[in-house]
């Protein structure tokens, strides 16, 4: 589903990616993990369109996207959320996942002049859409409410919300676990298990080893800047090399 070969990324000659190069299976749930600094979030970065690289190609089911604009890649079937979700505070639950519709007829300028009609049908089956999904991610109850009354947790399950209005098949998800309480964080890690059994394949940055343990079948661990090694989670947990970078990190 999504392959990224011998990607680099420098900031004012710092490689914080430097010849990374891993694959993501289609329906699987793969974990990016390592220690701060180690170059996750620049990665997905690099797989959205937020960040182009230096060199090295991405290829999700085998098209190459890294020269493509991040809108195209949503509508590739690609869709990220970020480590500190960025609602549209004023804007209510609702709003901020009909935002993230693809494809609004209403926002081409012929068919809202010709088809009137057509537009507000549309809008009906996205407004549909959008509180299936926002009962879906137990949201309804703040549905009509403005995205600023929300929780930390709400906030990480607005965002999966306005992820999979825009219809993905790859998830990239930075930190789901990070600020959130226990209680959400077992409706998060349920949820993402639902949405992969339907077929959608994710990639998770996540420190929290729970969730890594309890849903990634495979984790690549990266360490400055570059792919120490892939595998099981278990079996990356015992890895030295691993072990030592962690440590590392630590002592930096
Ligand atoms: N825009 C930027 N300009 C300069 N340096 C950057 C920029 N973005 C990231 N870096 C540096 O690149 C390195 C990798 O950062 P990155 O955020 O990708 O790490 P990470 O693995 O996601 O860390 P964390 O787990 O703490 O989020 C860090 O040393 C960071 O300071």
């Amino acid at each position: 589903m999504l392959e990224v070969q011998s990607v680099s990324k420098s900031f004012d000659g710092f490689r914080a990616v430097d010849g990374v190069s891993f694959a993501v299976a289609r329906g699987a749930i793969t974990g990016l993990i390592g220690p701060n600094g180690a170059g996750k979030t620049t990665t997905f970065n690099l797989i959205a369109g937020t960040l182009a690289p230096d060199a090295g190609s991405i290829r999700v089911d085998g098209r190459a996207i890294e020269h493509e604009p991040a809108h195209r890649r949503i509508a590739a079937g690609l869709a990220r959320t970020f480590q500190i979700p960025k609602p549209f505070a004023a804007m209510t639950v609702l709003e901020n996942v009909l935002a993230a519709a693809q494809d609004q007829p209403g926002e081409r300028l012929l068919p809202a002049l010709f088809a009137r009609g057509a537009v507000r049908a549309q809008e009906r089956r996205n407004i549909e859409r959008a509180r299936d999904i926002i009962a879906f991610l137990e949201l309804s109850r703040v549905e009509r409410e403005p995205a600023r009354v929300l929780s930390g947790g709400q906030r990480k399950l607005l965002e999966l919300a306005r992820v999979l209005m825009a219809g993905p098949k790859l998830i990239l998800l930075d930190e789901p676990a990070a600020g959130v309480n226990p209680a959400l964080l077992e409706t998060i890690m349920a949820r993402i298990e639902e949405i992969n059994a339907r077929g959608i394949t994710f990639l998770i940055i996540e420190h929290n080893m729970d969730l890594v343990a309890r849903l990634c079948g495979e984790v690549v661990v990266m360490a400055e800047g570059r792919v120490l090694g892939r595998g099981r989670p278990a079996e990356m947990a015992r890895d030295p090399r691993v072990v030592e970078a962690y440590l590392g990190g630590v002592a930096a």
